[in-house]
């Protein structure tokens, strides 16, 4: 099948900071795509890229089959989009909103949007400016979602709901996407994402330094814990495709991070010259991420890891 988002080597350059270092993307349709990324890492940059609200500064993308950058109008069609912070008429009623969006699209907008408002128990008399944060919020997925789009895209869709709702709201992107459509969302609530990702990636610096799917990332990162006899000791290291996602020294013992670890690397390890005791695990999303967020992995990580 045809992803319905690439990415071709995008870059960003802002005059005080690259927002955007080289991205390579490939989404696939009927997937919850989560991207995750520390404060500044790049996300809202991509998302406009995507959206056709920004041209890159170089390389290319399409989304939906088509060019944001020179048809923004056209992919905006096919979308649904809730910006991080939307800009919602104030003046106007839920209503009027709803109405005057359903400009734009056919008959049947009307009706979901009266709908999607009255299960979030939202007066549509109301008028925005009146509305709190999370009201706001639920008045924003139910513009984006009314036309029943194949690509959904949000940037920190559940930020101001509260934990019921947010439930609802990320269980119906699980179903949205087991009917074919799209769903691309980028956060940085892990817990999250965990309950709804397909494929996850991780976002550092205006790069993305991990793409897996969710499966993956929970069966193949491991916590690896070695306690040795002197501070200083080196220990040999982890032979392919092992590969060493953060490494921490704490007096006599290791911490690592590590992808694709197995059983015969752990042995090795326990008969290394001055090791007292290793100990493995699975590795949380919560620990792969700070692994990949960490300086010392962003500048020592040569390639990206995908
Ligand atoms: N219009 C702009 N002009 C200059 N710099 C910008 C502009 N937009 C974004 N940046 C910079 O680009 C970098 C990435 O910003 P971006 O908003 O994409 O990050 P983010 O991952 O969405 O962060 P957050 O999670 O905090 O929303 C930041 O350093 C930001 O200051």
């Amino acid at each position: 099948m045809k992803p319905i988002i690439t990415a071709d080597s995008l870059t960003m350059h802002f005059r005080r900071c690259d927002a955007l270092r080289g991205v390579d993307l490939q989404i696939e349709p009927g997937t919850v795509f989560a991207l995750l990324g520390e404060n500044g890492a790049g996300k809202t940059t991509l998302i406009r890229i995507l959206t056709g609200y920004q041209a890159p500064s170089s390389g290319s993308c399409r989304v939906c089959g088509l060019d944001p950058t020179r048809d923004p109008l056209g992919v905006r069609r096919q979308i649904g989009y809730v910006s991080d912070s939307p800009a919602l008429y104030d003046w106007m009623t839920v209503s009027q909103i709803g109405g005057f969006t359903a400009s734009f699209y056919d008959d049947r907008f009307r009706d979901h949007f009266n709908e999607s408002v009255r299960r979030y128990e939202i007066d549509p008399a109301q008028r925005i400016r009146n509305l709190s944060r999370g009201q706001r919020a639920k008045v924003a997925l139910s513009l984006a979602l009314s036309h029943d789009p194949a690509l959904l895209i949000m940037d920190e869709p559940t930020s101001g709901l509260d934990p019921k709702v947010r439930r609802n709201f990320l269980e119906s992107m699980i179903d949205r996407a087991a009917t074919g459509r799209t769903v691309f969302l980028a956060s940085h609530q892990i817990s999250e994402v965990e309950r709804v990702a397909d494929t996850v990636a991780i976002m550092h610096q205006g790069q993305i330094c991990l793409t897996a799917p969710l499966s993956e990332l929970r069966e193949s990162f491991f916590h690896v814990v070695i306690d040795v006899e002197d501070p200083l000791r080196t220990l040999p290291p982890l032979p392919s495709p092992a590969e060493m996602l953060s490494e921490e020294t704490e007096g006599r013992q290791r911490q690592w991070i590590v992808r694709h670890l197995d059983p015969s690397m752990v042995s090795m390890l326990r008969e290394a010259a001055g090791v007292i005791d290793v100990r493995h695990r699975v590795a949380t999303l919560e620990e792969v991420f700070i692994a990949c967020t960490s300086s010392d992995f962003a500048t020592s990580s040569a390639e990206v890891l995908s």
